[in-house]
């Protein structure tokens, strides 16, 4: 039940004994944003009348798309109903999906002790289930197998809590089953947390020892830092020091989110909350870092993460090339929140100045191009997303390649690129078509399990390039939306690959070089081409566009020579009109790129590569 007000202890004075730290995990669409929603109203945090669905998803793209990217973290006060009548904290962190965002989830299971392992009972296991489930695992976590949308008259409950608790070696019997849409069955959840999640340990009377989950920059405050606090006691205040870097700050605030930013007088061990230091930039502030006090703080560092490393570029340049300042300013405003976030400039001969920028994946890419374009008002063109490439001399020396168009010429011994271990979950009828969709992105089948009679997971290891574009759009499409996926990054293969370039009237066209497998080069080559010679108009002379692997051409396409003569129709007529119709013509010139002697609308370049962008796992993702 919801505690009373004046039962709910202060976070600098809560008895670990009675907090309980824990997340909810599950695949896409499983119901975790609304389940957070349910607790945030049961455990009276939020009140009935300020509700809306997905209360904790900030971000406007969160909410539009109904997915959560930032993870956040909330302190809810709970009375487990019967006999004991002790209030409870219950620290729940919300965390993302989506597989560009495991990293977050990792994150957040570090500052858990227990999670909610989410089922829709419609549905059943999942790919990201699984791997979420592993995640959880790996950090030790007790986990409490939930059924959720019971409501639904297509649920299996049964069937799936059988299989749900084979999965993790449970009996059925102990698989809770929940409606996050009507509220059935969350009441009981949330005592089953108190009882089975145990309480944080850590040490009281230690120097203060916390860890940074997450670091949000706020236009207002600054660098909101979010953290658990492992060891003793951090109070308002006080002076902390950062145990990566040795940097001080004076801790401003500090307090818990309920869920709206609550100060207090501190926290203490097994608390988790935020604090505000005054600092603006979030790698002064940053994941994994330990926070201790100046004075007699602690010495030994708590284990920290791993740094994300970006697995997909692509290169982003105003329309207008006079935003380019913004645009970097932007960039600059975003990495402030976002430590995975990395970019450089860039110069491209027909789309002017910008930069290459690195992502998780493709979602991540999505969502910041939209942020881009909406928060900062940017007009923008994205190159065709890749991956990143280690190419071998044959002297030895080695290039990494994050643009195509420097992939270097000369002797060139070997061509890695980045692989992942693909795990596919769905209905064994779609076996024959899932494994002829991965041959054809180069797959190999590493095993194959069924999870029930009719269900089978399929292990393939596969060319990361070949999966970042339409992968999850042609997999849903070959199995009708019943097929999902999980990969991670395995390492990397030697492969032959090779750069196609595409050059209109002898020039290279840099935006438009792909690396890409020697057997699918010709059928780059004569796509781009052909959509070329239908996007350039045509010049005072005639323009061949090519595509070629080094100087060998594979595809040729030409636009042929026209004059246009804008005074064609004015003979003997006005010159003054005459005259406008020149002016006219040079306006639309200076929107025109020069490639060589090819003058290039701008409006040819962006529909050449957006088609060519099928930014499909990020669009198919439901
Ligand atoms: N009928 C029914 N629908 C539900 C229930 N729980 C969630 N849904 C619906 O399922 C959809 C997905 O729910 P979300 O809470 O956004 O899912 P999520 O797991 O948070 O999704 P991500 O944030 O993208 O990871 C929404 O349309 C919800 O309204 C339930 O118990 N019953």
């Amino acid at each position: 039940m919801p505690a009373t007000p004046s039962n709910v202890p202060e976070p600098s004075r809560t008895d670990p004994a009675l907090i309980r730290n824990f997340c909810i995990i599950a695949h896409i669409d499983h119901g975790k944003s609304t389940l957070a929603d349910r607790m945030l109203q049961l455990t009276g945090v939020v009140e009935q009348r300020q509700m809306r669905a997905q209360y904790l998803d900030r971000m406007d793209i969160e909410r539009e798309r109904g997915i959560t990217i930032k993870s956040q973290a909330v302190r809810m006060p709970w009375a487990p109903s019967g006999g004991e009548s002790a209030t409870h904290i219950l620290n729940m962190i919300d965390t993302p999906g989506h597989v560009d965002f495991t990293y977050e989830v990792s994150r957040s299971l570090a500052a858990c002790e227990g999670c909610i392992l989410l089922v829709d009972a419609a549905q059943g296991i999942e790919a990201q289930t699984l791997a979420n489930l592993y995640l959880a695992m790996e950090n030790d976590l007790t986990i409490i197998p939930v059924l959720n949308k019971i409501d639904l008259p297509a649920a299996q409950p049964e069937k799936f809590a059988a299989e749900l608790a084979h999965l993790i070696g449970c009996d059925p019997g102990d698989v809770l089953k929940v409606s996050a849409k009507t509220g059935e069955g969350v009441e009981a959840l949330l005592d089953e947390v108190v009882r089975l999640v145990p309480p944080p340990e850590g040490v009281k009377d230690a120097p203060a020892r916390a860890m940074i989950f997450d670091s949000v920059y706020d236009a207002y405050r600054g660098v909101v830092t979010y953290v658990k606090v492992v060891d003793g006691t951090l109070g308002r205040r006080e002076r902390i020091k950062m145990m990566s870097t040795g940097a001080t700050h004076e801790l401003l605030e500090i307090g818990a989110s309920s869920p709206e930013m609550t100060p207090a007088d501190g926290l203490s061990v097994g608390e988790v909350g935020y604090l505000i230091t005054g600092v603006k930039d979030v790698r002064q502030s940053k994941v994994g870092d330990t926070i201790t006090q100046q004075h007699k703080g602690a010495t030994e560092a708590l284990a920290g993460y791993k740094d994300p490393k970006p697995m997909v570029f692509s290169g982003l340049y105003p329309l207008d090339g006079s935003d380019y300042p913004e645009l970097r300013d932007a960039l600059d405003k975003l990495q402030l929140n976002d430590a995975a976030l990395v970019y450089e400039p860039e110069t491209s001969a027909a789309l002017g100045f910008g930069f290459r920028v690195g992502f998780l994946g493709l979602l991540h890419l999505e969502v910041i191009r939209e942020r881009l374009e909406r928060e900062f008002n940017l007009d923008l063109i994205a190159t065709a997303p890749n991956v990143v490439y280690r190419v071998v001399m044959e002297d030895g020396v080695e290039h990494i390649v994050t643009n195509p168009s420097e992939f270097p010429t000369g002797k060139i011994a070997e061509v890695h690129e980045p692989v992942v271990r693909a795990t596919v979950l769905a209905p064994s009828e779609f076996i024959g078509a899932i494994m002829e969709l991965c041959q054809n992105r180069r797959g190999t089948l590493q095993g194959m399990d069924y999870l029930s009679e009719d269900r089978v997971e399929l292990r393939y290891t596969l060319p990361l390039a070949e999966i970042v574009f339409d992968f999850f759009d042609a997999l849903k499409s070959k199995t009708r939306g019943y097929a999902s996926l999980d990969y991670e990054p395995t390492g990397e293969q030697s492969a032959a690959l090779v750069k196609v370039d595409i050059l209109l009237h002898g020039d290279k066209v840099d935006a438009f070089s792909a690396i890409v497998h020697k057997d699918k080069a010709y059928a780059y080559g004569v796509r781009m081409a052909s959509k070329l010679r239908e996007l350039i108009p045509r010049q005072q002379f005639e323009v061949p566009i090519q595509a070629a692997i080094g100087s060998r051409v594979i595809a040729r396409e030409t636009v042929r020579a026209i004059r246009k003569d804008v005074l064609a129709k004015c003979y003997g007529g006005d010159i003054s009109r005459k005259r406008k119709l020149l002016e006219k013509q040079k306006e639309g010139k200076k929107r025109m790129k020069v490639v060589g002697r090819v003058e290039v609308p701008q409006e040819a370049f962006i529909a050449a590569l957006s088609t060519d962008d099928s930014s499909g796992e990020a669009k198919g993702k439901k």
